[in-house]
């Protein structure tokens, strides 16, 4: 396993050990590599289980808590949910961040907002000062086909995003189409505008045919990162930072 993944393992495991409680019985799994792990680690509960119903945020999470053999939902069943895990492409400071680069961030907002807790899982690199430090290719924006060359047109000119771009496909011909059979566009801002990701966020919201923004504000309880050395740095809500050695099995 490498260090990278070592640690996305490591940070999905301490988030499920901390906040995963006996009483809770309804569980958003979001989407993104990290995932899995929070899957494993829930998996292994074991009997715990039988009486939860886990709500996944797309097609790769549903498949996850399928092939685990885990008791699947849907939030329309269960619009309260006890506690979503998700990745994060970056997290700020005061845990906002940017969700979106697989193309899930409609449907993970959804199980974030639902959830009584929102807890983020991440490696190292994803845990930054200020949004848009490393993850460039701008904030994802969920768009409705027939609008997206108008909302181009509308972040280019107005929004102050003159790189958007609609997001292409990599083993197909033309772009990325969502879960929900929308388009994605990727919006880069200036470093000053991603300082305020709330503001950035209202505005392009605003725009009409917009369906969904991938920045995430005042959303998460705490967000968990593994570090390279083994330890996870977990950022709290209300700015407290702490960092622990895990008394999981470190996988090699
Ligand atoms: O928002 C997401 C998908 O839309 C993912 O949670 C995000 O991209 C993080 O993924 P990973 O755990 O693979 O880094």
């Amino acid at each position: 396993m490498s260090g990278i993944e070592r640690s996305k393992r490591l940070a999905a495991f301490a988030a499920v050990d901390e906040n995963l409680l006996a009483k809770h019985r309804v569980i958003g799994i979001g989407s993104g590599s990290t995932v899995p792990y929070v899957v494993e680690r829930i998996f292994s509960r074991g009997e715990e289980n039988k009486d939860r119903v886990f709500i996944p945020s797309g097609f790769q999470s549903k498949e996850l808590v399928v092939s685990a053999g885990m008791n699947l939902g849907d939030v329309d069943q269960y619009p309260i949910i006890d506690v979503t895990f998700d990745g994060a492409d970056e997290v700020d400071a005061n845990l906002n961040c940017i969700k979106g680069g697989g193309a899930c961030h409609l449907r993970e907002k959804v199980l974030a907002e639902a959830a009584k807790i929102f807890i983020l899982v991440a490696d190292y690199r994803k845990n930054v000062e200020f949004l848009g430090t490393n993850f460039s290719q701008g904030v994802p924006i969920e768009v409705v086909p027939f609008a997206y060359a108008k909302v181009l047109q509308n972040l280019r000119g107005v929004v102050g995003s003159p790189t958007a771009s609609l997001r292409m496909a990599v083993k197909k011909a033309g772009p990325v189409v969502s879960d929900n059979a929308n388009f994605i566009i990727d919006a880069p801002f200036d470093r000053e505008v991603m300082k305020d990701p709330y503001t950035i966020m209202a505005k392009i919201k605003m725009i009409t045919g917009v369906v969904e923004v991938g920045l995430f504000c005042h959303m998460a309880k705490a967000a968990y990162f593994g570090n390279e050395d083994g330890t996870v740095t977990i950022k709290r809500r209300g700015g407290g930072v702490e960092t622990l050695q895990p008394e999981v099995a470190t996988p090699q």
